[in-house]
């Protein structure tokens, strides 16, 4: 099995990459010295993205899931057909658990368009003003480049924050603002939860302004040309980016259950760019 290659990160293992990273080693040369010791590339990607992201290991799911989380109902509308305010979008595909929904004509070409212009500026602007602070040690694991816009920031923005907002079944005020992602090729984001992870300390702040996060809608502003799916591994399902299309899924209920079969990530662009909006919703208002 394995061709004999470690699928065990065994708890020595486990206190290596913590005292490494504590260390301040670099998340890319741990792997390349677990892959040295056998270890499947997978598998040690994720030991390490835990440590680095304060996450729960994906191999005890059972940590975070209540048995009771299957019992409640989505937000998402059980229509065929959502009016958004001032679109209609389609749902094309529905998953009960973890909940998901694949949604049609979220956002025209031209709002895809202008939402990469806007980023873009952003991002050169920020290249300039902060060259290489030395605290991206996370951008080995999650190689993008965001670009974050507060909410009502302008006018393509706020319709955008609102649309999403009654698309997800919970106020605008419930809303992070929109982060804009680019994926150049190798650029990817291992899988993770987008939950801030209880008992951990470093959830504490985050959790101080809105709670827990409980959903999050996923806006394709590219086609993939290859590769940069967004993957659900749990559930082995792969989502091929599309232009205007967006990706709902929640993982929190309102008693604050929390669901391990949300885990996903971005894979690895193989050829071309990938561009997303993400809009994340918390159990309360959020301050920003
Ligand atoms: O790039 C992707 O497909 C996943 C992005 C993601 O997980 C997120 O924005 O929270
Ligand atoms: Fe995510």
């Amino acid at each position: 099995m394995n061709n004999g290659r470690h699928v065990d990160v065994t708890p020595d293992w486990q206190r290596w990459i913590v005292e490494a990273i504590d260390g301040g080693s670099a998340p890319a040369e741990l792997l390349a010295t677990m892959r040295d010791n056998g270890f499947d590339e997978g598998i040690a990607r994720r030991a390490i993205a835990d440590v680095v992201f304060g996450g729960p290991s994906p191999d005890r799911p059972e940590e975070y899931v209540s048995p009771r989380y299957r019992e409640r109902g989505s937000r998402l509308s059980p229509q065929h057909v959502i009016h958004a305010v001032d679109r209609d979008v389609r749902v094309l595909l529905r998953v009960a658990r973890p909940v998901i929904a694949v949604l049609d004509n979220v956002l025209d070409a031209g709002e895809c368009a202008a939402l990469c212009a806007m980023a873009s500026a952003r991002l050169a602007r920020s290249a300039v003003v902060a060259p290489e602070s030395g605290t991206n040690t996370v951008m080995d694991i999650r190689t993008s480049e965001g670009a974050y816009f507060h909410r009502a920031e302008n006018e393509l923005i706020h319709r955008i924050d609102v649309r999403a907002a009654a698309i997800m079944g919970l106020s605008e005020e419930h809303g992070e603002g929109l982060q804009v992602m680019r994926y150049g090729v190798g650029g990817e984001y291992v899988p993770h939860y987008d939950f801030f992870p209880p008992n951990e300390k470093g959830s504490e702040r985050h959790l101080q302004s809105g709670g827990q996060r409980v959903s999050t809608l996923i806006m394709y502003l590219n086609d993939a040309d290859d590769g940069g799916e967004t993957i659900f591994p749990h559930i082995d399902l792969h989502y091929i980016p599309k232009k205007g299309q967006a990706l709902y899924f929640e993982y929190a209920s309102a008693s604050g259950e929390l669901d391990s079969l949300s885990l996903h990530g971005g894979a690895p662009v193989r050829r071309g760019e990938k561009w997303i909006v993400t809009k994340w919703m918390r159990e309360r208002a959020f301050a920003g």
